[in-house]
């Protein structure tokens, strides 16, 4: 991830800091497959008991029954355990997600700015199911393969502590070599997982246009696109398969080479007397009882790295910085602000922007743009493409945080006496492409006041000209508007976003060039409910037909990020971009 923001190195540590609200559960689960493993470390004893019991001539039936309950209880133990743990596992995963779903929704605005949707989605769905299949099994496995191993180490070092130490400079041996392996195939993990997330967003990006991909015949320049992306993943997991591919023989050798040193050096022992034959049939039976969890610990280990990575991953998105329902207190001022006499009074009512700086990354936008918009009034925002128009929105619906100056409404300033929260419940947007949701028209008006009552409702239906389609569609307002309300036209989903603004209230309505998709009659229709929404609140309209600037009480004119002219259409006509002026 390109961010700038400090990124956290993901280690086992990060892993059990997610553990927390389900550790009772999981202690009791390793106290489970602990004393399960102690049951399994118990039957190489008690087998030796036997064959000292059968050699001696003594009774050996009570024996191979404490050997029957052991094994069962061994299992049962195991099986409670396993399932508990994986469901620890699960409970991590589960709050991993929750927590990326809260990430992603509040991420600060310039965030979404620089990341690739796809990405960030792949990383919520992707890379979540791969570490909640390593959770649920390589780790559950892992754990219960570590307390076998130490377990049965330790039993073998109290058994014979030269054997054990030959046994031991085996495993170590090996264990050095998987260790150099291991870290190479998390290196080549990570990057297939970046490459998968790298095609989920130039899919996204793709089918998102696919009507342009369609129409510029792109299709195989796309395809070539897309198999570049899955070139790369093929790439990077063939790396990590030949790795992986090294360490089952690396630990058949070391299994195989344990087992012939034990029975090499074991017999020469037994021969010359420091080692009983039972002793040395308890010694085998903890190699072989240790090999499979051995063995399935270093198998595990390519996947652990899997996982670390893909929590790596997870990591980043939740490093990333988000949006806090806050007061600003830390709001900077521009020497302007302090020694000039101030353009517009803060105090005033209604809404003011006071000198307002911003820039999105080197470049400054706005350079120390102030005008006031009275309340219940209609003030237009006219200028030249690219001039801050929509960067004025964009501060006023507090997406971004002004680099200096003001926004006030009635002299309450909107970053220090107002949170996010707050002001935007205050605030009613409708952008240049107003987004329709999956739903039905009436989840769509009603997003912003799911309370509103049902004359209200039809009130606001009528007001933006959508009676009309109302009838019209099968089930009126309960009918389904399609991904993004595609079967809606281009006009229906600009008037169904104006209703979903108008029918919170707010105080100051927000509208980005909302007569582009409008015919004639639609278009006057709207210049009357525009008239009638000034009534009921501040509204502010950015315009490019000079019919909506005409009709506007206030016409502000923005250009090069300054406000070059305001007041009434006759006062600012000179101003107007050149389509505008030689209307
Ligand atoms: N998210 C962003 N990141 C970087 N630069 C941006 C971003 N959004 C806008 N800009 C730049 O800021 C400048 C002002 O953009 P803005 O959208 O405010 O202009 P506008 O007056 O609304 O133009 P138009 O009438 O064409 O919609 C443009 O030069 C644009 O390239």
């Amino acid at each position: 991830m390109d961010e700038t923001s400090k990124v956290s190195r993901v280690t086992f540590r990060t892993l059990l800091a997610w553990t927390r609200g389900s550790r009772r559960r999981l202690l009791f689960a390793l106290l489970c497959a602990l004393a399960g493993s102690g049951l399994g470390l118990a039957q190489p004893l008690i087998v030796n008991r036997t064959i000292e019991a059968a050699t001696a001539g003594r009774s050996v039936a009570g024996l191979l029954w404490l050997l029957a309950a052991v094994f069962a209880g061994q299992a049962a133990l195991q099986a409670w355990s396993t399932f508990r743990l994986d469901q620890a596992g699960e409970g991590v995963v589960q709050r991993l997600r929750r927590a990326m779903v809260d990430q992603l929704l509040c991420l600060r605005m310039a965030v979404y700015d620089r990341h690739r949707l796809g990405d960030l989605i792949s990383r919520t769905t992707t890379d979540t199911t791969l570490l909640r299949d390593v959770l649920a099994t390589d780790v559950v496995n892992a754990i219960v393969n570590s307390i076998v191993v130490v377990g049965g180490v330790g039993m073998m070092f109290w058994l014979d502590p030269i054997l054990a130490g030959v046994v031991m400079a085996v495993v170590i041996g090996s264990g050095a070599v998987m260790a150099l392996v291991l870290k190479g195939i998390r290196r080549e993990t990570q990057a297939a997982q970046e490459a998968t997330g790298s095609l989920a967003a130039e899919l996204e990006r793709v089918l998102s246009a696919i009507r342009t991909v369609r129409i510029n015949r792109a299709e195989a320049r796309e395809s070539a696109a897309l198999a570049r992306s899955t070139d790369d993943i093929y790439g990077h997991n063939v790396k990590a398969a030949r790795l992986t591919a090294v360490v089952s023989p690396a630990i058949e050798l070391a299994v195989q080479g344990s087992l012939i040193v034990v029975i090499v050096v074991g017999l020469a022992r037994v021969a010359s007397g420091d080692m009983a034959v039972g002793e040395l049939v308890a010694f085998l039976l903890y190699v072989n009882y240790l090999a499979v969890p051995m063995a399935g610990l270093f198998d595990i280990a390519p996947a652990l790295q899997a996982g670390l990575a893909a929590l790596q991953r997870i990591q980043e998105v939740l490093d990333l910085p988000v949006e806090t329902d806050r007061l600003r207190t830390d709001r900077p001022q521009t020497d302007q602000f302090r020694k000039e006499p101030v353009a517009v009074a803060v105090a005033a009512s209604g809404l003011v922007l006071h000198d307002l700086r911003f820039r999105y990354t080197d470049r400054e936008i706005l350079k120390g743009a102030s005008f006031r918009v009275p309340r219940h009034s209609f003030t237009a925002i006219a200028g030249p493409s690219g001039a801050g128009k929509s960067t004025i929105f964009s501060l006023l619906g507090r997406f971004y945080d002004p680099a200096a100056g003001s926004i006030t409404l009635d002299g309450r300033d909107a970053h220090t006496e107002h949170t996010t929260g707050e002001w935007r419940s205050r605030i009613g947007l409708v952008e240049q492409h107003s987004p329709l949701m999956y739903g039905t028209l009436r989840d769509n008006l009603t997003y912003a006041a799911p309370d509103a009552e049902e004359p209200w409702l039809h009130r606001v239906v009528e007001m933006a000209g959508l009676s009309a389609l109302v009838k019209r569609l099968p089930d009126g307002l309960d009918t389904p508007v399609g991904e993004h309300g595609s079967s809606l036209s281009g006009g229906e989903q600009q008037r169904v976003a104006i209703a979903r603004a108008l029918l919170a209230r707010p105080e100051i309505l927000l509208l980005d060039e909302p007569t582009s998709h409008l015919d004639a009659a639609h278009e006057q229709l709207l210049a009357q409910t525009l008239h009638l929404i000034s009534k009921e609140c501040t509204l502010l309209v950015i315009a490019h037909r000079l019919s909506t600037i005409r009709s506007a009480d206030q016409v502000v004119v923005l250009d090069g990020g300054r406000v070059v002219a305001a007041g009434g259409y006759d006062e600012i006509r000179d101003h107007l971009p050149a389509q505008h002026a030689a209307a």
